[in-house]
């Protein structure tokens, strides 16, 4: 691993076991000149920007200084096998705690109640079944705590070895010494008159409870990250290609753009493409969350992922391997979810003092109980509780696992979230502005009349029109061009006027189609008769035609509001939030379309450039703005908003600059953005809220000697459990299905 790569690096890192860890490796590698680098904990991996000159293996080799295990990370299976070990060796240590643990504690109970029962080496039977609780079910904790200890950092492992050591070595002490006297203390909290402690039961119990937890919580994390990787897992790994008319099975990974494959009914496709044969109906459920198949046919796009439902079709493959929508999709929810929201910057930096805080406070502790005339054991205990009871884990994964289930969440409903910042300006959005063309409506105009002024004819005008609009991409010109039918004549010098129509010669004559404003500008004069025209096309957009300097007639196009617009505006103003329409389209085209949906503020004949002062102006009047638009001619305004939210398919996704991509052909995606960025963010709050809440709580409990040291440690780990469990809930989110289902 020498050579120099481009671009991060992915390393998976082992031997976390808290958040305090990840920040330690995160400095570590952040110390080496030129490098950024940013470590997660809950998906176990850091992402590495390397400078020329050092590579992927100085950066794992700087891993391994800070006392943890890394590797390059390749593919998602390496992580789900490292996983599945790391939770099997997790269960094998639990098992032989648990079966231990329960007869020690029994047998204790018995022996220190009913003295007349204590058979001669009774301590030693004890001490023999705590031993391989305390030394190899508890061997995580130590290794991780020597490891720390090597490179004089201590961790939340520090504690729990601290912990567990302690009780045992008490223990063996106090039974060797013979000072278990007539009253066994127990560590379950009965303490008998005149007792002194044996710690065994708390030193097995404690290792039992925490690593109870670490199992519940190493396997939801699993579950959680697996939610992540299963977008990827959608596409079909075999690809039925047909060469010279003969079907082949070949691994998806050998598809070649230009390839043609069968799909049959009920399989999925491996790559994107065009249909080239066959009618179908495809299930996108899985990709885009809509609910309702859409019906293909031939020169249809369709996206990798989706399963066939009706019959046989035959697609050319368009983009394969990495470059196809599914696998964009599910690298961008990946780096979303790697990335660090700004609290969890703040959670790091609290999680890296607190251990040493801690260690000291239990010292502290210990020397207080001492000092102020208790027994040894009273400060024994109190200290222990603390120790174990401060381990800040709950903490660690409050902010990753929320963030990683609500962007799993988002991308399996068809809304790409580029990070947490971008969930956290979803949440304080006031104002959605959404761009007309392509966004609230289809985006598939067609022309609903013409007219011709003057002696013109209006199938010479369409012509005219068509042939200069052959050479420009607008929704308008295409609606132009296939009225206009076949066999038009050339253009020469075309020009596009972006935001007010185009130019160009046809037939060696100078030839304009564009708006009103672009025939003034360009000093042709607009006949009345042509503006009687245009006031009169009341919801059409109409475009005017000139030839040769003078307005020959004009075209009106209509596009069509898409379906779901309608109630995905009323689901916005639901939730409080204001609509505005931003359109480079004419004030009654806009109204009409505001109308249709519901939408109240309009902004009409805004050219292209303007709209970033559009957004401008609004922020300037006070406003958090969501720019809703198709991210290609709305790239600079989506940029300008608070937040930019493209509406994208196919494999340029991963392109745009928007904050949000949203993939489903379909506006509900925005108030479902909305809504889950809300419980996203309600999720890690109320996750910070109880671990913070419940270290604040526990430590001063545990400090005065009220909380049993096996106690700590059940409610420590339960704490953690709670936190990734409360987290895996964000999974139930479900859009208002009534609203839109009925479409
Ligand atoms: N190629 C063209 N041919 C004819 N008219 C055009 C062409 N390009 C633009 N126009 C005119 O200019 C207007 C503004 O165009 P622009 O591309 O800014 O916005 P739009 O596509 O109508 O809507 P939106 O801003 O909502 O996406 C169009 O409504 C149309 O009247």
């Amino acid at each position: 691993m020498t050579t120099a790569v481009d671009g991060p690096v992915e390393l998976a890192v082992s031997g976390m076991t808290c958040a305090a860890c990840a920040a330690r490796v995160e400095r570590k590698l952040n110390r080496l000149d030129g490098v950024r680098a940013s470590v997660n904990y809950a998906t176990e991996r850091a992402v590495v920007h390397l400078p020329a000159g050092l590579s992927a293996g100085d950066a794992v080799a700087a891993v391994r200084q800070a006392g943890y295990d890394a590797r390059v990370r390749h593919r998602a299976e390496d992580d789900r096998a490292a996983h599945t070990a790391a939770v099997a060796d997790l269960r094998r240590r639990l098992v032989v705690a648990a079966v231990l643990a329960i007869p020690l504690g029994n047998l204790s109970i018995s022996l220190a109640l009913v003295p007349a029962l204590r058979f001669p080496g009774w301590e030693a039977l004890c001490v023999l079944l705590a031993v391989p609780v305390a030394g190899y079910s508890a061997w995580p904790f130590h290794r991780a705590a020597l490891r720390n200890l090597r490179h004089g950092s201590s961790s939340m492992d520090t504690l729990v070895s601290l912990g567990v050591l302690a009780s045992f070595g008490w223990a063996v002490w106090s039974l060797a010494a013979g000072s278990a006297g007539p009253g066994y203390w127990l560590g379950f909290g009965v303490t008998a008159e005149g007792a002194d402690a044996v710690y065994l039961d708390v030193a097995a119990g404690v290792t039992t409870f925490l690593l109870a937890g670490r199992y519940f919580e190493t396997r939801s994390r699993r579950n959680a990250v697996g939610l992540l990787t299963a977008l990827a897992g959608l596409a079909a790994k075999d690809a039925r290609v047909l060469r010279e008319g003969v079907e082949q099975s070949l691994p998806a990974a050998l598809l070649r753009v230009g390839d043609l494959f069968v799909v049959r009914p009920g399989d999925a496709l491996p790559a994107d493409g065009v249909v080239a044969e066959g009618a179908s109906a495809l299930d996108t459920a899985a990709i885009t969350g809509e609910s309702a198949p859409v019906d293909v046919g031939p020169g249809d796009r369709v996206v990798g992922g989706t399963v066939n439902r009706g019959g046989r079709l035959v697609v050319r493959a368009t983009e394969v391997g990495a470059n196809t929508q599914l696998a964009q999709m599910s690298a961008l929810a990946e780096q979303a979810a790697q990335r660090k929201a700004a609290v969890q910057r703040l959670v790091d930096r609290v999680c890296a003092v607190f251990v040493p805080v801690v260690l000291v406070l239990a010292a502290l502790v210990l020397g207080g109980w001492l000092a102020t005339g208790h027994t040894a054991r009273e400060a024994f205990t109190a200290a222990v509780a603390v120790l174990i009871i401060a381990c800040p884990c709950a903490l660690g994964l409050a902010t990753p696992t929320a963030l990683m289930v609500g962007v799993a969440r988002a991308a399996q409903l068809g809304v790409l979230v580029k990070g947490p910042e971008a969930l956290e300006a979803t949440r304080s959005v006031d104002t959605v502005v959404l761009d007309k063309t392509g966004t609230v409506t289809a985006g598939r105009m067609s022309v609903v009349a013409t007219a011709a002024f003057g002696d013109a004819d209006e199938r010479e005008v369409l012509r005219w029109a068509g042939a200069v609009e052959a050479a420009s991409e607008h929704p308008v010109a295409a609606a132009v061009v296939s009225a206009a039918g076949a066999g038009l004549p050339a253009v020469t010098g075309f020009e596009a006027l972006v935001g007010a129509g185009a130019r160009g010669e046809v037939d060696g004559v100078p030839v304009v189609v564009g708006t009103a404003g672009l025939m003034a500008g360009l000093g042709i004069t607009v006949p009345p008769e042509a503006r009687r025209w245009l006031a009169g096309l009341g919801a059409a957009t109409g475009v005017l035609v000139a030839r040769a300097g003078a307005v020959v007639g004009g075209i009106a196009v209509r596009d069509t509001v898409r379906p779901s617009a309608a109630d995905a505006v009323a689901r916005l103003h639901a939730l409080g939030l204001r609509t505005v329409l931003l359109t480079g389209d004419g004030p009654g085209a806009a109204r009409a379309v505001a109308d249709e949906v519901g939408i109240t503020e309009v902004v009409a004949g805004v050219r292209p450039a303007d709209k970033v002062a559009a957004v401008e102006a609004l922020r300037a009047a006070g406003h958090r703005v969501a720019m809703v638009g198709d991210g290609v001619n709305d790239g600079p305004a989506l940029a300008a908003a608070d937040l930019g939210m493209a509406v994208a398919r196919g494999s340029d996704v991963a392109a745009h600059a928007a904050d949000v991509i949203l993939v489903r052909e379909d506006l509900h995606a925005v108030p479902d953005a909305v809504e889950l960025a809300n419980r996203t963010l309600d999720t890690i709050r109320g996750n910070l809220v109880w671990a913070f809440g419940y270290n604040a709580a526990a430590i001063p409990l545990a400090a005065s000697g009220l909380l049993n040291p096996l106690i700590a440690g059940a409610a420590m780990s339960l704490s953690s459990v709670l936190v990734v469990a409360n987290s895996l809930r964000l999974r139930g989110y479900r859009p208002p299905r009534a609203l839109w289902d009925g479409r």
